[in-house]
């Protein structure tokens, strides 16, 4: 830990609720393109992509709209009971959304040259996409702050929260495999002084 790599590129991951997309829009306000995996996962999935495709092979029209839109609460719930089909679905997601990003960091790379970009990649080491960079920064907030806020944010039940977790690696055990950490525990103006510390860091 506390070692960055100056070469390589950036990701910010946590957990669910541990607060990545509000440490992100803090870097976004220093100066970071963010490529966010949520969002390019969103779009990997619209009506008639490679992915919707697979997709809808795989779990039948009861998943999506009469639009073709996916039914992604639905989703959601499922791959939370079913770890195989978890699995199935994040093995047809995670290569498109990787090489989407590896596409817009290019491109962001050709026209921002010295801007440093920032992949927000939630299931970073879940999925090992984890070797592809060089500095990982951890949003970390101890698990029972995650569950209260992800009950307060999505409204869900404890026991909905807490099984919502189980899906992910435990926030704890991603400490020791990333090079930085934010601790976001605390007020906003705690963890912007963090974002400045890092910020710095990463433009020396
Ligand atoms: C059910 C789907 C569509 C998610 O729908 P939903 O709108 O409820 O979640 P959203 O995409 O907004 O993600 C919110 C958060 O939920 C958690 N989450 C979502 N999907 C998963 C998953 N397959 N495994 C573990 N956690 C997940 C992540 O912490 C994520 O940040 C899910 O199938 C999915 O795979 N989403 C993409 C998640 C992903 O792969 N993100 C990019 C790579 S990190
Ligand atoms: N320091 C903080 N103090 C209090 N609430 C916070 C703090 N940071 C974030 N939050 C709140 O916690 C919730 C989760 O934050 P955020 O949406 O940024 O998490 P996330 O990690 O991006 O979530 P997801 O994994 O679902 O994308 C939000 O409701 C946000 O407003």
């Amino acid at each position: 830990m506390g070692l960055i790599v100056k070469t390589g590129k950036i990701a910010i991951t946590g957990g669910i609720a541990t607060g990545k997309s509000t440490v992100a829009r803090m870097f976004a306000e220093l100066g970071a393109i963010i490529l966010d995996a949520d969002q390019v996962a969103r779009e990997v999935v619209e009506v008639g992509t490679p992915c919707w495709k697979s997709l809808h092979h795989l779990l039948g029209p009861a998943f999506f709209e009469k639009d073709g839109q996916l039914k992604r609460r639905k989703l959601r719930d499922c791959i939370i009971d079913d770890r195989e089909c978890r699995n199935k679905v994040n093995a047809i997601l995670h290569p498109s959304i990787l090489e989407k990003m590896e596409q817009e960091w290019q491109y962001h790379h050709r026209t921002h040259p010295g801007r440093p970009v920032i992949f927000d990649i939630p299931l970073l080491f879940e999925g090992k996409f984890h070797p592809h960079f060089g500095t990982i920064i951890l949003v970390y907030v101890p698990q029972e702050i995650q569950i209260r806020r992800l009950m307060e944010r999505d409204g869900l039940s404890r026991p909905e929260a807490e099984k919502t977790l189980t899906m992910q690696l435990p926030i704890d055990s991603k400490k020791s495999l990333s090079h930085l950490i934010i601790d976001n525990s605390y007020s906003i103006d705690h963890t912007k002084q963090q974002v400045q510390a890092v910020w710095n860091q990463l433009k020396n």
